[in-house]
């Protein structure tokens, strides 16, 4: 039987993991409810990817559990995994489009794979995932006809081919200019919804997502060490909190990786004696 909350979709219960003797999550506790867009944010290499990966099955933790819908990831047979990865989406910054199938195919391309549905209605469906991003118009181009801005939105079409219940977003934003960047924020909110889906997304970009998102986590040392709607995060005093949502440079996540004094560097006595 299963203790997950029948409205959590995602849930950390102190997760740990390392790569290697490298310990990046350390009993991290998460609950993601259905239907929310929620942003995972934190420095550079703080995990956040690794969190996705543990969601998709790929990774397994090195010690607590990972609840999706009600399962535990890492107890999920190999067919089990399967079935339930074909639930989840993922854009991930570099999810290139395959260059040698047009924008139509590209998006056909997992319903064709995965389903025994008649080409007539894959093509109903493939029209109707390109209109919901605004390209119907765009389906017989080949990728390299395409601006950036709309290579972003087809993948995001084909990841959304097969009816996810979760989509993960990693770094969406990440070389878009303002407008697509925008429209990207709000596909995934307007999708999200239209689609029922939940959908977590791991980004740097703290203005947009606070736009779009029911609720943001911050991960740091290994934890979720603060978390909060946007108007929530946007008033909190909690120090790193503060230094994420206004950008400064220093704070509890430092400028400087960790170095040994600089006297020692410079091969001089550091002051004192
Ligand atoms: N396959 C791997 N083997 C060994 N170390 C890894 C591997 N993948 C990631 N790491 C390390 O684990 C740490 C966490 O990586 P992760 O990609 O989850 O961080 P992140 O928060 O997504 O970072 P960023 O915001 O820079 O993308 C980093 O220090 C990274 O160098």
């Amino acid at each position: 039987m299963s203790t997950v909350a029948e409205s959590t979709l995602v849930k950390f219960d102190n997760v740990s993991f390392s790569y290697g003797n490298t310990p990046i999550l350390k009993g991290a506790n998460l609950a993601i409810p259905r239907g929310q867009v929620v942003a995972i944010m934190g420095g550079s290499g703080s995990g956040k990817t690794t969190l996705l990966r543990l969601i998709g099955g790929e990774i397994r933790p090195t010690a607590g559990t990972v609840h999706v819908a009600g399962e535990v990831v890492h107890e999920l047979s190999r067919n089990a995994l399967f079935t339930m990865r074909r639930k989840m989406g993922m854009l991930f910054q570099f999810g290139a489009l395959f260059t040698d199938l047009s924008v139509f195919d590209n998006v056909a391309f997992q319903m064709r794979e995965h389903s025994n549905l008649p080409e007539d209605m894959i093509r109903d469906l493939v029209l109707m995932k390109l209109h919901a991003v605004g390209l119907r118009g765009a389906h017989h181009l080949m990728p390299v006809e395409l601006s950036g801005g709309m290579a972003r939105r087809v993948a995001l079409a084909r990841s959304i081919a097969l009816d996810p219940m979760l989509m993960m977003f990693d770094e969406p934003f990440t070389g878009l200019d303002p407008i697509s960047l925008s429209v990207i924020g709000s596909l995934i909110r307007r999708l999200t919804d239209a689609l029922g889906m939940t959908s977590i997304l791991v980004t740097h970009d703290v203005q947009e997502s606070l736009q779009i998102v029911d609720h943001v986590y911050f991960l740091a040392d290994g934890k979720i060490v603060a978390h909060g709607t946007p108007d929530e995060v946007r008033q909190s005093d909690a120090p790193f909190v503060h230094q994420f949502i206004h950008g400064e440079v220093d704070g509890p996540v430092p400028f400087h990786y960790q170095a040994r004094a600089y006297a020692d560097d410079l091969g001089i006595q550091s002051g004192g004696n």
